[in-house]
C-alpha cells in the first residue's frame, strides 16, 4: 500500500523555487531518509507534506488524501518529532505524555494509561517525574518521539532526530526507531550519513530543491560506481545533473 505519493510538489518562496517538481513515493512501513546539503530543500518538503506549510503547485497524496485539498483528513494520520522539539519545558515527562494524550481527545483516564505505556515502551520511568527543561538533549529527543507517536499516527515525519546528540544518545536513538521500521512508515532527514545508511530502508537525495537519486543504499553504490555511502552522496550532490 502506498503511504505517500507526491506530483511535481513545488514549493516557492517569493521568486525562489526551494522545492522543484518532486515526484515520490513511500510505501506503508518503509523507512525513508531525504538527505541533501543545507538549504537542499528537505524540512521545506516534510513541511509540505505535514500540512505546516502549502505547497506552491503540485499535491501529495497521503493515504488517499490530499495534502491541498484535505489537510484536515491527512493530519489523522500523521505526526512530526520537528527539529525544535515540541515539549513543554516546565511540565514532567509524563506530564507532557498525558498533556498531548488529552490533545489528541484521550480522557485523563485514558491519557494516564497511554502515558505509562508510553514510558514503558520507550524506557523513560527513570525520567518520568523530571521536569522537560531539564533532560538532556537525547532525552528531550526521546520524549519528543514518544509524543508524536501518542497518537498512533500511520506516518511519523523525524527532522534530524539526532541532531547534537552525543554517540551513545544517537545509538539509542537509532534502536527506538528501529523498533518502529514496518510498523509505522518513517521520514527521516538528516545529515548523518551513517544514520540513513544504518536505519533506512531507501534514500532519496535532493539538490537544490530537486530529487536527483533515490535507491536502497547498495542502488547508489552502484549509480554512482562508489564504495562508500559518503562517496555516492557526494558524487550526487556535487554533480546535480545526475538522473534519478
Ligand atoms: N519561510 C521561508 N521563507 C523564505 N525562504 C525559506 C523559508 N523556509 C525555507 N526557506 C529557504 O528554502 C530553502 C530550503 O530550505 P530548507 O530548510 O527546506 O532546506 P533543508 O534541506 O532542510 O536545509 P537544512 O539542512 O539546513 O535544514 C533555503 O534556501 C531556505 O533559506
Amino acid at each position: 500500500m502506498i503511504a505517500i505519493q507526491t506530483t511535481n510538489l513545488t514549493k516557492k518562496y517569493n521568486e525562489k523555487t526551494v522545492v522543484n517538481s518532486l515526484n515520490l513515493t513511500i510505501e506503508q512501513g518503509e523507512l525513508f531518509a531525504l538527505l541533501g546539503v543545507n538549504g537542499a530543500g528537505k524540512s521545506t518538503t516534510i513541511k509540505m507534506l505535514s500540512c505546516l506549510t502549502k505547497p506552491t503547485k503540485g499535491d501529495g497524496i497521503i493515504f488517499g488524501n490530499s495534502i491541498v485539498s484535505n489537510p484536515i483528513k491527512v493530519k489523522e494520520h500523521i505526526n512530526i518529532s520537528p527539529q525544535e522539539t515540541a515539549i513543554a519545558p516546565n511540565l514532567t515527562v509524563k506530564e507532557n505524555l498525558e498533556f498531548i494524550a488529552e490533545i489528541y481527545g484521550s480522557n485523563k483516564k485514558q491519557a494516564r494509561q497511554k502515558a505509562e505505556n508510553t514510558i514503558s515502551a520507550f524506557d523513560l520511568s527513570e525520567i518520568e517525574q523530571t521536569k522537560a527543561k531539564i533532560l538532556s538533549g537525547g532525552w528531550q529527543r526521546r520524549l519528543s518521539i514518544a509524543m508524536a507517536l501518542i497518537s498512533e499516527p500511520r506516518i511519523l515525519f523525524l527532522d534530524e532526530p539526532t541532531l547534537g546528540l552525543d554517540v551513545l544518545a544517537r545509538r539509542e536513538l537509532w534502536n527506538i526507531i528501529k523498533k518502529l521500521k514496518g510498523k509505522v512508515t518513517v521520514i527521516l532527514t538528516t545529515h548523518y550519513l551513517e544514520e540513513a545508511e544504518s536505519l533506512s530502508d531507501r534514500i532519496g537525495i535532493m539538490v537544490k530543491g530537486e530529487l536527483k537519486a533515490i535507491g536502497t543504499v547498495s542502488e547508489l553504490l552502484k549509480k554512482t560506481n562508489t564504495t562508500k555511502f559518503e562517496d555516492a552522496f557526494i558524487a550526487i550532490a556535487e554533480n546535480g545533473g545526475m538522473d534519478v
